[in-house]
């Protein structure tokens, strides 16, 4: 192993990075996504990516986790190159909202202890796995329904799903895309509910975010992109009502169709 067994000590007097992107830049197709990002995220901080539609914020997350290939750049995961990064149980990762079942028919619990998979390994689970899944599944309040198949549920409840499957393997660093995306309410409170509790616990969090939304308190830092360059990345953009939030789109009443964009993606 590459790695050291545990994090190294705190430098300073900040928390060491959990993520490091340096200069990233990446290409799908033809197209530059990401042009130069830097992007830092600290143990124990909750960092909200945001940006317009197409600004690279997924492609930015899924470099981080090396889904798609950086052409230029370095990441490092807890001070680890990720070439050499191995440890994944330390790190949980909610997609872009995608069926969780991929057709197969497959109950909530079966998706969850999925999991935990990169915690087992080819061992059979234990207790301490068999508590985590159940553990995870009650978080998001999917207690009554682990034993139904996920094609039952609905989309925000399946959402609830894919958390539960990230959380399951008790990660250190969670990442998740968009998780409020297509939510139904009752569902955005657990999940806010459900991060709030993770963040009390320790866990470190990137989010893609199209807006602050309801989980506006919990973010420390909020990074901005725009056409794959940081545009800002200090504290959250200050919400004066709705309108200054990142993302909305405002439509004044003399303006005739195109809406005006506010707050930091003007
Ligand atoms: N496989 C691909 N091939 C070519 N271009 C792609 C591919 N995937 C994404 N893109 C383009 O790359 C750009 C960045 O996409 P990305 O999904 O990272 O943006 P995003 O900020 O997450 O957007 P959204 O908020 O819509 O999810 C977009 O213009 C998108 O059309």
């Amino acid at each position: 192993m590459t790695e050291p067994a545990t994090s190294p000590p705190m430098s300073g007097t900040r928390p060491e990075p959990v993520i490091s992107m340096r200069s990233g830049t990446a290409t799908l197709g033809a197209r530059p996504v990401l042009r130069g990002v830097d992007l830092t995220v600290h143990r124990g901080e909750v960092v909200a990516l945001l940006g317009a539609n197409g600004s690279g914020k997924s492609t930015a997350v899924r470099s981080v986790i090396g889904q798609v290939p950086l052409t230029g750049g370095t990441v490092e995961l807890f001070g680890t190159p990720l070439r050499r990064f191995r440890r994944w149980a330390r790190v949980g990762y909610v997609p872009q909202r995608t069926t969780a079942s991929g057709g197969v028919p497959a109950t909530v619990h079966e998706v969850v202890s999925s999991g935990r998979l990169s915690r087992t390994r080819l061992r059979p689970p234990g207790k301490a796995d068999r508590a985590a899944v159940d553990r995870a599944i009650a978080l998001v309040g999917l207690g009554d329904r682990a034993r139904d198949s996920v094609d039952a549920l609905s989309g925000g409840q399946h959402q609830r799903v894919l958390i539960a499957r990230a959380l399951a393997a008790e990660p250190e660093l969670l990442i998740m895309d968009e998780p409020m995306a297509g939510v139904d309410l009752a569902s955005q409170e657990i999940l806010a509910t459900t991060l709030r509790e993770q963040v009390a616990a320790g866990t470190t969090v990137l989010l893609v975010l199209h807006e602050l939304g309801p989980l506006e308190p919990l973010i420390d830092r909020a990074v901005v992109l725009r056409d794959g360059c940081v545009t800002h990345d200090g504290p959250p953009p200050e919400a004066v009502g709705q309108h200054a939030l990142p993302g909305h789109d405002h439509v004044h009443p003399h303006a005739a169709s195109e809406p005006v964009r506010t707050g930091l993606l003007t």
